[in-house]
């Protein structure tokens, strides 16, 4: 890991920066003649392509102009932190303007919205207004997470608000990963990596330094922002303290996270603090240092994170027009995330915008899977793990902050929790990577727990199901790289597609583009013509399949010869045409000749019985294994060939010692067969 050294000195000094100098411009543009308030009561939606609209001023930023339509009416909005999961009767609870990340008997807090002030708008109000706001840039609504802000910060003023204008995230159809892989339809991936700081955190981050933005111009003692990471959540946290000119406290465990998260915090010029021990040890530092001096601390034990992080849900919902999906795949480390969805789901519910919430399932690295080890035993008493390592490295965590979150989030939507291997959550990201996704290996422990509930039939084909993608991939590239050169050990590394060496040569380059060609792998594209979906269970195995183009007109035959056929119809020469089948050559069925026949592809009939003598040792003996299979014939050049197959269909070079004695063909005599 790179050592960083910074002067501590400056940081140490608790001087309160010149916030109007440091303060983010926001780029000029033209104002628009709309009228619009805060309260989102004309809310412009359709105004921005109206032909009457006409720029009247260009020196406005878009905060200079949130700021002159700020409506004059009272906000009728409001949140307090309460003791998480307070029992009945508990009138305890503070201000947001507090410093304050625990309740009196030392329990998590959680931030309360005046829902009966919430509920004076029905639930199609809040749909239309949050619709309203998507894709534009009126500040701060431009904003996924801003553009429901009267469900997140309900007080706070626009000016205080410090934005990237992140959320409104990528929900991808993942139709051919679905398909191929696991006969769904109807499966997503809610890509929140693609963001400012390339993860999930950029939500909550955005929500928290808001607000301490708002604790410093209030002259509350808050001299900087502290967090310790896997290295997402201080990659947002030193992006948006940098833009709003807070000084950022970072504490990573030595060379436990990527280098791309480790330079990020370093380049947005937070104080980043090295330290030779794991998450969990961070952690407990950084409570302790947040309790003696006044940082601020950021990770998600702070409520507040929370409250920008649960929009991803009410986005998700958002995106499927206001229909809840069946089942939603969130990879956990310290949990505070699985409790957002669920609270942004709830929320949803509660207001009437929609009348259920989705099962969540919490996706855990079998090396860090306290969560899970609990969900196992029937949710008796949690303990902590020692959390090994793994290449989903950001939850890396044995002693996770949100655990009481977490249980109560997934005991109230009858949830589950899955654990993920290694091998499996690198193959699952592989597997993903190979239908055009880029995912960081935590959506490969997600992607595995919907295998496994899917191959249990927990999650059935037709599920609308969505998986939480938690960072970019682009940050896990060395996990990438080492898989993809097979050089992580003991793991096949299945799906690698490791670079091919040729030298710069026309011929070396045309022989091995026509072996790519002609492989299998390329022919697997016919599924792009073809919607294939295999299904398999203890009782039945069958695949059905349909055409992407109607047009086309096609059939599947299965004959005598062993292969299943498909034709396609030529309209131009009124003729089926053999598309595709398999086993491709006629040779290649199984014991198409018999035990002992000859099968040779380039003769007519195929099945000839050996002439000459062969001796051979025996078949079952040879290095392939009992599961391969010995063919042998006849090569037009007149050698005898044999090829050793195993079940998986690849070609074996064959160790058997299988000597051509004397074969006689048209009387002449042949010497060593072709091995
Ligand atoms: N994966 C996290 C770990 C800290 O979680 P947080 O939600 O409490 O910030 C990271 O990126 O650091």
């Amino acid at each position: 890991m790179t050592s960083c050294s910074f002067s501590s000195s400056s940081l140490f000094s608790f001087n309160l920066p010149n916030q109007n100098s440091l303060h983010r411009r926001p780029p000029t543009l033209p104002r628009h003649a709309i009228v619009s308030s805060t309260d989102g009561s004309s809310n412009g939606a359709s105004s921005s392509s109206s032909p009457t609209v006409k720029p009247t001023r260009t020196e406005d930023n878009i905060r200079d102009e949130a700021r002159r339509h700020r409506s004059a009416s009272a906000n009728p909005f409001s949140a307090r932190y309460v003791p998480f999961n307070a029992p009945p009767g508990s009138t305890e609870s503070y201000s947001l303007d507090e410093v304050v990340y625990r309740s009196e008997s030392g329990g998590l807090l959680d931030v309360q919205h005046d829902l009966d002030a919430l509920r004076s708008h029905d639930g199609a109000y809040w749909r239309n207004l949050f619709d309203s706001r998507v894709g534009k840039t009126k500040w701060p609504y431009g904003s996924g997470v801003w553009s429901k802000k009267e469900w997140v910060l309900p007080e706070i003023d626009d000016d205080d608000i410090v934005s990237a204008f992140e959320g409104n995230s990528n929900l991808f159809w993942a139709e051919r990963f679905g398909k191929t892989f696991l006969g769904m339809n109807d499966l997503w991936v809610k890509h929140c990596g693609i963001s400012h700081t390339g993860s999930f955190k950029d939500l909550g981050m955005t929500v928290l330094v808001s607000q301490v933005n708002r604790l410093r111009k209030m002259n509350k003692p808050v001299v900087g922002v502290g967090c310790a990471s896997t290295g997402d959540t201080s990659a947002a946290l030193s992006a948006y303290c940098a833009s709003a000119g807070i000084p950022s406290i970072v504490i990573l465990p030595a060379n436990k996270i990527s280098m791309a998260q480790l330079v990020q915090p370093i380049a947005n010029g937070a104080f980043v603090l090295s330290i030779d021990t794991d998450f969990d040890g961070c952690m407990k530092l950084i409570r302790e240092i947040t309790s003696e001096l006044p940082i601020y601390l950021a990770n998600s034990l702070n409520s507040l994170r929370l409250e920008g992080q649960k929009t991803a849900a009410i986005e998700i919902l958002q995106q499927f027009n206001w229909q809840v999906p069946d089942w939603v795949i969130v990879p956990g480390g310290n949990l505070g995330n699985i409790y957002a969805f669920y609270k942004g789901f709830k929320m949803c519910q509660e207001l009437g915008l929609v009348d259920r919430i989705p099962r969540l399932v919490c996706a855990q690295a079998a090396n860090a899977n306290p969560l899970y080890l609990h969900y196992k035993s029937g949710w008796k008493e949690f303990k902590p793990v020692k959390a090994n390592a793994t290449f989903a490295s950001a939850i890396q965590i044995g002693d996770p902050v949100s655990i009481d979150r977490a249980v109560y989030a997934l005991r109230n939507c009858d949830g589950i929790v899955e654990e993920a291997t290694e091998e499996e959550l690198m193959d699952a990201m592989a597997q993903a990577d190979s239908t055009g996704m880029f995912v960081c290996p935590h959506t490969g422990v997600a992607l595995t727990a919907l295998f496994k509930l899917r191959s249990q039939g927990v999650i059935a084909p037709t599920d609308r199901t969505v998986v939480v993608s938690t960072a970019h991939g682009l940050k896990f590239t060395q996990a990438k790289i080492d898989y993809h050169s097979k050089a992580i050990p003991d793991m096949a590394c299945r799906f690698s597609n490791p670079p091919v060496e040729v030298k710069a040569d026309f011929g070396a380059v045309m022989d091995v583009l026509k072996g790519y060609l002609g492989s299998e792998e390329l022919r697997e594209n016919i599924q792009y013509i073809y919607n294939y979906c295999f299904f398999s269970d203890e009782t039945e195995s069958y695949f059905t399949y349909s055409l992407y183009n109607h047009a086309n007109v096609s059939r599947f035959a299965m004959d005598v010869s062993g292969q299943i056929k498909q034709f396609t119809w030529l309209n131009n020469n009124n003729q089926w045409n053999l598309f595709w089948s398999q086993p491709r050559q006629q040779c290649q069925v199984y014991a198409y000749c018999g035990s002992f026949g000859i099968c040779n592809d380039k003769s007519q009939p195929f099945c000839q019985c050996p002439q000459g003598e062969i001796e051979s040792e025996d078949p079952t003996n040879h290095q392939e294994g009992p599961d391969s299979t010995l063919s042998s014939r006849f090569a037009t050049s007149g050698t005898f060939q044999i090829s050793v197959e195993n079940r998986e269909g690849f070609q074996l070079k064959p160790r058997l010692l299988l000597r051509w004695l004397r074969a006689r063909s048209d009387g002449k005599e042949e010497g060593m067969g072709d091995l």
